[in-house]
């Protein structure tokens, strides 16, 4: 049976799938994240820059679970990059969240042309001894990055989330992550949509196994050891996504569902890509 969550490297457990929350806004927002709490999602992917901390703030006071079965993510926009800023806009989003405690942050982008990410590095390991943060991760570094924050901080990241799904799949990073403990959670798992869910090497093994496409592409993802933030909007589209577990695809299913291979969806290389 695939897991159904992993140990993280600094000893914390992170879920094996979380939901997506990029274009959740407003009441409408509130009640899908409310809605998948409620059908079992436990992580939840948030960021400064989506505007929406306060809203999955009131789905969590609104679902009425226990807040340490939880784990919520939020992520350090890049115009907050340094070791003061970094500090205040933690403080600001935990605010905005009304959390004690977050579960999970992450520097959203590297933007390697300001070059203050060690800086916001430094900072995020204090967050983490004060407590008010579980787990430190990146999200878009690749492994020079990676390599740089060890050697001048001492300390690796425990996740990098990162564009990933059949289009884009990463062997060479996810081989760097196994390496150094990293565990990969996967951004637009489902490639955004796009073309992914009707592609015949997709489709003919969701007819197969009696399940969805996107299911398919989800399992895969589970098969790489990978952690998926499916969005979604829809609550029976929700659903689907996190019913996953009992699809466990064989090594030649998940080499024919790599083959599709062709790069990035969206043209995001964090090497020169800049976001604020
Ligand atoms: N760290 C980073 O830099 C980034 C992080 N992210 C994170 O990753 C999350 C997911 O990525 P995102 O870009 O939203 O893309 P996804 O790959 O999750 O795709 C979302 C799209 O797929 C549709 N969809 C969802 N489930 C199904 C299904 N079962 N069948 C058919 N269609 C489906 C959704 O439509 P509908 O809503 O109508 O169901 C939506 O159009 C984001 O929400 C965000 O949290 C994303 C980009 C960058
Ligand atoms: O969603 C995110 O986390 C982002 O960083 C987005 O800006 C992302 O780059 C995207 O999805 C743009 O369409």
């Amino acid at each position: 049976m695939t897991a159904h969550a992993y140990a993280l490297a600094d000893g914390n457990t992170i879920p094996a799938i979380g939901l997506g929350t990029y274009g959740l806004n407003d009441q409408s927002g509130v009640d899908a994240v409310v809605s998948a709490i409620h059908d079992g999602y436990r992580l939840i992917d948030t960021a400064y820059n989506y505007g929406n901390e306060e809203v999955v703030a009131e789905a969590i006071r609104r679902a009425d679970v226990d807040r340490s079965d939880l784990f919520i993510t939020t992520k350090l926009p890049g115009r907050h990059h340094g070791v003061d800023e970094t500090l205040a806009s933690f403080e600001q989003s935990r605010k905005r969240l009304d959390l004690d405690w977050v579960d999970l942050y992450l520097i959203h982008w590297p933007n390697p042309k300001r070059d203050r990410y060690v800086d916001s590095w430094r900072s995020m390991i204090k967050l983490k001894e004060r407590g008010v943060v579980r787990s430190i991760g990146v999200s878009n570094f690749t492994p020079p990055m990676l390599d740089r924050l060890f050697a001048e901080t001492g300390l690796m990241p425990v996740v990098n989330q990162v564009e990933l799904h059949p289009y884009f799949p990463q062997a060479e990073l996810r081989a760097y992550h196994a390496e150094h403990a990293i565990r990969t959670e996967s951004w637009s798992p489902l490639a955004k949509r796009t073309d992914l869910l009707a592609e015949p090497a997709i489709v003919e093994i969701a007819e197969r196994r009696g399940a969805t496409p996107a299911q398919v592409v989800l399992a895969w993802h589970l098969a790489l050891g990978a952690v998926p933030i499916p969005k979604s909007a829809d609550a029976a589209r929700r659903r689907e996504n996190l019913d996953v577990f009992e699809l466990e695809l064989d090594a030649g299913e998940v080499d024919a569902i790599s083959g599709l291979e062709r790069g990035r969806i969206w043209g995001a290389d964090p090497d020169s890509h800049e976001e604020m």
